[in-house]
């Protein structure tokens, strides 16, 4: 019995980090994705042991399951209809697990992932054996939302053989989840991105699970249809960050001004509902779409100078905005930043010569860039290893 599960990355278009903090974000998927391939043995190789196979980090773990049912002795598990947060002693019992695999002090980052994991599995499947692989064409730890794919990925992957999913396990291809289902599955990702990123607003899970374009408000998901087209540059200034970090980070200068950064996220939120509305909005001709985009680099400037405002910013990011505004181009953050990704808008009518020179520029800096597709399809499920 096999399943794997696909979920995409995205690029949040403003109100990071503010969205933390009850304001408004829009944010869309992306087209790189993470996979998550659950597999059951079959009866006469059942070997006691669950497995993780991180595939772009070369690591593999495995447990007997019984420790891992010693591990959660006296916590409500299976109970896959129910997303629950995993409570304080469980973190300290799975930590244990996780600290027992000496993972090399360079990724040790990826202990959260697998935290993560060994919570989403014991919750949704038991303490059955099997094995599990993560393979990403998104970079890690890089705005992307990485961990909220991984988390998104995993859910997808451990419900399709749930008794909350009803998916038709003879279906070859990409299948895609009902609604109920969706919003069973976005609820246990978030319960795994509270263990990696410590505060989640939950925007992250939730686009990687509906795909498309979302506004979202405290915890609320409104469906965006976007009448313009969106070309994004997608700059990696390959900085590694940590967003629990960056998000404690923000979290302590909001403590320390409370006044002055109520003013700050306030802002946010009249970007990002003014960003909505222009990507909404019917465009009838050429003129208009040029008109919405200088609005929307604006509007991106702004959210940038923000970010600016609550720490979050990076030389390395600095250094991305500097070269893209040489080219006339606007370009902010995207994710938690420190580093990470920065998002510069293509307008439509830019020709294909500056965005080469623009891209040779940044790479030039030891920059990675990329242009995604937007707005794609959520978390999909595929049965038998027909995809
Ligand atoms: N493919 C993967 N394999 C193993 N662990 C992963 C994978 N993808 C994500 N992770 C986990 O997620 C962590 C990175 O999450 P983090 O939230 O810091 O970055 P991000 O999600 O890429 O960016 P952002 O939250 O700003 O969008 C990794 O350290 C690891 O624990
Ligand atoms: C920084 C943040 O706003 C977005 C990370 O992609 C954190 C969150 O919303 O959970
Ligand atoms: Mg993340």
């Amino acid at each position: 019995m096999e399943v794997k599960a696909r979920a995409p990355g995205k690029i949040i278009l403003s109100g990071e980090h503010a969205v933390v903090h009850g304001s408004t974000a829009v944010a869309a998927s992306i087209d790189l994705s993470t996979y998550a391939t659950l597999r059951f043995p079959a009866h006469s190789d059942n070997d006691g042991l669950l497995r993780l196979e991180l595939k772009d980090i070369g690591l593999e773990f495995s447990w007997p399951v019984v420790r891992i049912k010693e591990a959660l002795s006296g916590i409500d598990v299976p109970n896959p209809s129910t997303p629950t947060s995993c409570p304080a002693e469980a973190i300290k019992s799975l930590a244990i697990l996780v600290e027992e695999l000496n993972i090399p002090e360079a990724k040790i980052g990826i202990a959260a992932g697998v935290m993560a994991f060994l919570w989403l599995y014991s919750s949704i499947q038991g303490f059955k054996p099997a094995t599990v692989i993560i393979s990403s064409e998104l970079p890690l730890g890089s705005g992307l939302g990485s961990s909220a794919a991984l988390c998104v990925a995993f859910s997808g992957a451990l419900l399709a053989y749930s008794d909350c999913a009803s998916l038709d396990f003879s279906h070859q291809g990409w299948l895609n989840f009902g609604e109920s289902e969706l919003d069973l599955l976005n609820k246990w990702a978030f319960e795994g991105e509270k263990i990696i990123h410590g505060r989640p607003s939950g925007i992250d899970n939730t686009v990687s699970t509906y795909g498309n374009m979302i506004k979202f408000r405290s915890g609320n998901l409104t469906r965006l249809k976007s009448n313009m087209p969106l070309k994004m540059l997608i700059t990696n200034t390959n900085v590694g960050r940590n967003t629990k970090a960056l998000v404690a980070g923000v979290s302590e200068r909001t403590l320390n001004h409370p006044d002055a950064m109520a003013s700050v996220f306030n802002a946010v939120d009249s970007i990002s509902g003014e960003l909505a509305t222009i990507i909404q909005s019917e465009a009838p001709d050429e003129i208009s779409v040029t008109e919405k985009e200088a609005k929307i680099e604006e509007l991106m400037e702004m959210n940038q100078g923000l970010l600016q405002c609550m720490g979050v910013s990076h030389a390395s990011i600095e250094t991305v905005l500097r070269t893209t505004l040489k080219y006339k181009l606007a370009s902010k953050l995207t994710g938690a930043g420190g580093g990470g990704c920065v998002l510069t808008l293509l307008p439509t009518l830019l020709s294909a010569i500056v965005v080469d020179k623009v891209t040779a520029e940044l790479e030039s800096c030891g920059f990675h860039c990329v242009t995604a597709a937007i707005g794609g399809q959520g978390v999909q499920v595929c049965f038998g290893g027909s995809s």
